[in-house]
């Protein structure tokens, strides 16, 4: 079946450090995380800024986690306190947690995948 695939790329800055972690990585640090979301649909919907049926996802709402945390995202905040208990800040579980919350945000049958990078040379991605 003909689809479409939207890709975008963003970045954050925040703090974190992983519970229990013997090493570093325990301590409270910070990354500037770079995030890759793709979303795939075969069928195009209206959009929360666009009423007309021409968009996958509004590219405004896949990045939604770039903006600052007192504006609903996660940019300049401690992902620990934002971020819900049953999420660890690993890169692997921050990737779920961003396809998570957008993925609400999306037309019912949108495909997802979303990729978190904290160091150049690692990332995790998370898709549905
Ligand atoms: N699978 C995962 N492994 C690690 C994660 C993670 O999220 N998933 N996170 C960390 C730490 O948060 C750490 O900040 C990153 O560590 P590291 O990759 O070692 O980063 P460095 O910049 O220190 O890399 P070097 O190559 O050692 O300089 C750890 N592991
Ligand atoms: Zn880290």
């Amino acid at each position: 079946m003909p689809r479409w695939t939207l890709s975008t790329e963003f970045h954050f800055s925040s703090a974190h450090c992983i519970r229990d972690y013997d090493g570093p990585c325990g301590r409270m640090h910070g990354h500037t995380y770079h995030v890759r979301i793709e979303a795939i649909a075969s069928e195009l919907s209206p959009s929360e800024y666009c009423p007309h049926p021409v968009m996958v996802a509004d590219f405004r709402t896949l990045r939604w986690a770039k903006k600052d945390v007192t504006k609903g995202g996660l940019d300049h905040c401690v992902l620990n306190e934002v971020m819900p208990p049953e999420y660890e800040t690993t890169a692997e579980m921050i990737a779920k947690y961003i396809h998570d919350k957008t993925k609400n945000m999306l037309p019912p049958g949108t495909q997802l995948k979303v990729a978190v990078s904290e160091t150049p040379n690692s990332w995790a991605t998370y898709e549905d």
